[in-house]
């Protein structure tokens, strides 16, 4: 629980910062001299190159020729509930205390990259926004977050009494289990699920999900289409061929993330809105806009109404806004 999230003094307010987003595909690292400064530095480390953590951590430092951070905050794809971390979409698994020491940091706090990413989102500029349909954000309202890339990230922030202090959620939103909105999605979900046992929304809503997906439908119609083994094959296939079975499996796609960020909102309240980040959506760019996503969002019965009042928006920000989050959070106590 926290007690306070009220600004803590020194040391926590230390610098210079050495902030991190760890996803299951990409380490993103930045660097922040001062309170004052933009976060600089940025650069994009593929996990796989990296036997570990700390390994990637050093290659960064080493090719930044950076040196001596005060503090490090690092946000990662993963539940963050005690020393030990084992990475849910990758093969790391570190200590997090262990990683403070060999990469010489006197503070490394680790927290789950989508609440470092709602951290983020009140100092969103508006141009980093796209938003999808209609609606208008209640002011001091519950907001939600719902990302796909590597695996389903999801978070939101709740006000805090009427001080604009937000409340980060630290939760496992991508692992709820999947529902289904008509016979086709039905049956692509019992075809995972005799796969996989239990069909949870990431499963479908990641990248790897969409090439499951996909996988199913043509199982399910022809049999054809094995060859295609990556995200970016699908989408470039789905752009190629607008009547295929990859065009199918992006709107399908589409159509399933907006139910589930539907519920998302329902189970928030989220009025103040829904933000969706990750690295597959901004892909799509405006083929996203034309999607099931929007219409299925607000599809849900009586709800229809409050749904539809609630805006949702794409996050299109060139440097991972989670890093700015992770700053965020080293201010904040009980972190
Ligand atoms: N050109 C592309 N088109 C579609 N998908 C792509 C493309 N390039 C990469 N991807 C997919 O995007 C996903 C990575 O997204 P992202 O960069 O958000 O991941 P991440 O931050 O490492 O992961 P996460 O935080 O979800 O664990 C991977 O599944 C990858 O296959």
């Amino acid at each position: 629980m926290f007690e306070s999230i009220a600004p803590a003094a020194t040391p926590h307010a230390a610098y210079p910062r050495w902030l991190g987003d760890i996803g299951g595909t990409n380490a993103r690292f930045g660097w922040q001299e001062s309170a004052t400064r933009p976060i600089s530095h940025v650069q994009v480390l593929p996990c796989a190159e990296h036997p570990s953590l700390v390994d990637a951590g050093l290659a960064y430092l080493r090719a930044q020729g950076l040196s001596g951070p005060a503090c490090a905050a690092f946000g990662i794809a993963n539940p963050v509930t005690g020393d030990q971390i084992a990475m849910t979409n990758h093969h790391w698994k570190f200590s997090i205390e262990a990683t403070r020491v060999a990469l010489g940091l006197p503070r490394l706090l680790l927290l789950n990259d989508f609440t470092a990413l709602a951290l983020a989102l009140p100092d969103l500029p508006r141009e980093q926004l796209r938003q999808i349909g209609p609606g208008e954000a209640a002011p001091q309202a519950a907001v939600g977050l719902i990302g796909a890339g590597t695996g389903l990230g999801v978070s939101g922030l709740l006000p805090l009494g009427h001080q604009g202090k937000w409340l980060p959620i630290a939760g496992e939103g991508g692992h709820v289990t999947l529902g289904a909105g008509n016979a086709q999605e039905y049956a692509v979900i019992e075809h995972l699920r005799v796969r996989y046992g239990h069909v949870s929304a990431e499963r479908v809503l990641s990248g790897p999900g969409l090439v499951d997906l996909y996988h199913a439908l043509c199982e399910l119609q022809d049999g054809q289409g094995r060859e295609i083994t990556t995200p970016a094959e699908v989408m470039e296939r789905a752009e190629a061929l607008p009547q295929s079975k990859a065009a199918q499996a992006l709107e399908m796609f589409c159509g399933l993330l907006g139910s589930v960020a539907g519920d998302l909102a329902l189970t928030l309240g989220a009025r103040g809105g829904i933000y969706i980040g990750g690295g597959i959506v901004p892909r799509l760019g405006e083929r996203f806009d034309r999607s099931p996503f929007r219409q299925r969002f607000e599809s849900k019965g009586r709800f229809r109404g409050y749904l539809a009042a609630i805006p949702t928006w794409v996050i299109q920000s060139p440097v991972s806004p989670a890093l700015q989050g992770a700053s965020k959070a080293l201010n904040l106590t009980q972190w």
